[in-house]
């Protein structure tokens, strides 16, 4: 299913994606656009590939077929720190937050990845100036400058969470994908990550892999709907609600 050209500028575009792991085929044949100022979620049951898809898009796995294009630029073939280097920015389902340091810190570790030269290993981190301020930003962004200096083990699991989103924006990445950053958060936590990916989609390209239907429907641009590593459907909110094989298949009578 390939997606016909938009007028909106396109930073990733995945054509024919496909990832088998033996005889299952975890993802297969998936096309899919984004588009700076839009966030197009991914919703699928358990299983369905949606994580494996976030791994082929980031490069942290390698294509069984397909190609990857980040800003027109095909990264098929890029690792995952080349791609994020070149603006490919991820957060996990699981929490990668280094719970004994503060907020800061770990936005400046986030940052450094982009930001500190390889070769430049005997400089302090804390000189860094130009993480420091990459960190700042992005926890100013997330909503978090006010617990920049607290430790991350004492955060709330919604804050967590957003510390995940700073450290990711921390990279400086054009595209965000986003692995269920809502898991696990209570009403008044989702509320405050909804308005954020509200807020970042303006200047970004955001991939929302995400449970929570009701969440999706709200924010998502377009929905892509996945079973057993195919596309079944991919529109705009309304056309997916109404769609008889994602009824049938996925959101059930009633939804
Ligand atoms: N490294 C791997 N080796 C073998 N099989 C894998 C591997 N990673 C994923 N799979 C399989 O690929 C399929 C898709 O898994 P994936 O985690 O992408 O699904 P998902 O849609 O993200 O599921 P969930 O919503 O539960 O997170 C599953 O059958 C899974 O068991």
């Amino acid at each position: 299913m390939v997606e016909a050209p938009t007028q909106a500028q396109t930073l990733l575009q995945a054509q024919g994606v496909s990832r088998f792991f033996g005889g299952l085929k975890a993802v297969e044949d998936v096309s899919l656009t984004l588009n700076r100022g839009e966030l197009h979620a991914v919703i699928g049951t358990n299983g369905a590939g949606k994580s494996t898809l976030i791994n082929l898009l980031s490069g942290e796995l390698t294509l069984s077929a397909g190609a990857v294009t980040l800003a027109g630029q095909d990264v098929t073939h890029w690792p995952q720190p080349r791609r994020a280097r070149a603006g490919l920015g991820r957060s996990y389902q699981r929490n990668t937050v280094f719970l004994e340091f503060s907020v800061r810190e770990n936005c400046r570790l986030a940052a450094q990845a982009r930001w500190q030269r390889a070769w430049d290993w005997w400089t302090p981190a804390r000189q860094c100036v130009r993480s420091l301020g990459a960190a700042d930003e992005a926890m100013a962004r997330a909503g978090l400058s006010e617990h920049a200096e607290r430790i991350a083990g004492t955060l709330s699991h919604g804050q967590k969470r957003q510390l995940e989103i700073a450290m990711c924006l921390a990279s400086d990445p054009q595209v965000l994908l986003l692995d269920e950053p809502l898991a696990g958060m209570g009403a008044e936590e989702t509320e405050r990550m909804l308005a954020l990916l509200g807020e970042l989609k303006a200047g970004h390209a955001i991939l929302l892999v995400e449970h929570d239907m009701d969440a999706v429907f709200r924010v998502a641009d377009r929905i892509t709907v996945m079973v057993n590593g195919r596309v079944i459907a991919s529109d705009v909110p309304e056309a997916i609600r109404n769609h008889p094989q994602v009824r049938l298949a996925y959101l059930g009578d009633g939804h």
